[in-house]
């Protein structure tokens, strides 16, 4: 499990520091929280992207903290696939389930419709003033003026949402830490890719970078984490 802090609090003397927590990562061995990403009524739709080989490859308890001033609370805009070393893109989808009502004053997710039958682009971290969370790298050129579609969602609402989607999430504005829950299931019949050479590479780099510095491994790939974090959730584990 990995406890991820908000950059502009994470230091802070005044505040506790499990109010700084913005989410936590990779709860694939806590079965409470687990049970969500084989619930039927989240399964039920999964499959219609995945067929039935179902894996979960990432989880995540999202708690956005109340804006510290700086606007690091949002999330940049990106594509999820960056993240991902394995394909095709179509068998891989995101449930996002609302853990409260969540509109714009805390930070809803914000999407632009119909991006996801687009390319995966080149992401870097936002040249934002107050600065930006580790890892959060955002899509480097896209169409500012396309719609955006805010999506005000209802406690135990969820959003399914191919991993080439660009969206990203807002600041949240009120005292209340905004919380949902999160799982990235793909099929296990998709494949890994080498992503030496590829707008991929910069990500690998900081995994790998972190991997030394926080578990003192040395050679590994952007694969290598995602095979450990992997696990079946439904039908037979082939290539993942
Ligand atoms: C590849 C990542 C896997 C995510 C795949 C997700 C695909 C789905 C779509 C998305 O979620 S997109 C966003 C993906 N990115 C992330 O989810 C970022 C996750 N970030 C983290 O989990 C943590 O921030 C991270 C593990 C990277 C923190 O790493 P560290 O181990 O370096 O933090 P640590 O708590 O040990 O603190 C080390 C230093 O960093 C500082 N720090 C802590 N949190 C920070 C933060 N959030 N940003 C910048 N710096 C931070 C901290 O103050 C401290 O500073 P000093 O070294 O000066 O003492
Ligand atoms: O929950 C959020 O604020 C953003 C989540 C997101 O963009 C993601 O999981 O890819």
């Amino acid at each position: 499990m990995v406890v991820m802090r908000d950059v502009a609090i994470a230091k802070s003397e005044f505040v506790p520091d499990q109010k700084a927590i913005t989410k936590v990562q990779d709860f694939q061995e806590l079965p409470e929280l687990f049970e969500y990403c084989s619930l039927p009524q989240i399964v039920q739709y999964v499959k219609c992207f995945t067929g039935p080989n179902i894996m979960s490859m990432h989880t995540m308890l999202i708690n956005k903290p109340p804006d510290a001033g700086k606007k690091t609370s949002r999330h940049p805009m990106h594509q999820d696939l960056h993240y991902f070393p394995f394909r095709p893109a179509d068998r891989i989808v995101c449930a996002w389930t609302a853990m409260e009502r969540i509109d714009r004053s805390n930070g809803c997710l914000v999407v632009l419709p119909g991006t996801h039958t687009g390319e995966l682009k080149q992401h870097d971290y936002p040249e934002w003033e107050g600065g930006v969370n580790k890892m959060y790298h955002g899509v480097r050129d896209y169409d500012p003026s396309l719609p955006r579609v805010h999506l005000t969602m209802e406690k135990g609402d969820t959003v399914f949402f191919h991993p080439i989607l660009i969206h990203g999430s807002g600041m949240n504005r009120t005292a209340g830490f905004r919380k949902a829950i999160s799982c990235h299931y793909a099929s296990s019949d998709c494949y890994y890719i080498d992503v030496k050479g590829t707008t991929q590479e910069n990500i690998e780099k900081e995994v790998i970078e972190l991997a030394l510095k926080r578990y003192g491994v040395e050679e590994i790939l952007l694969k290598d984490a995602w095979m450990a974090k992997g696990r079946l959730v439904q039908g037979e584990r082939i290539n993942l």
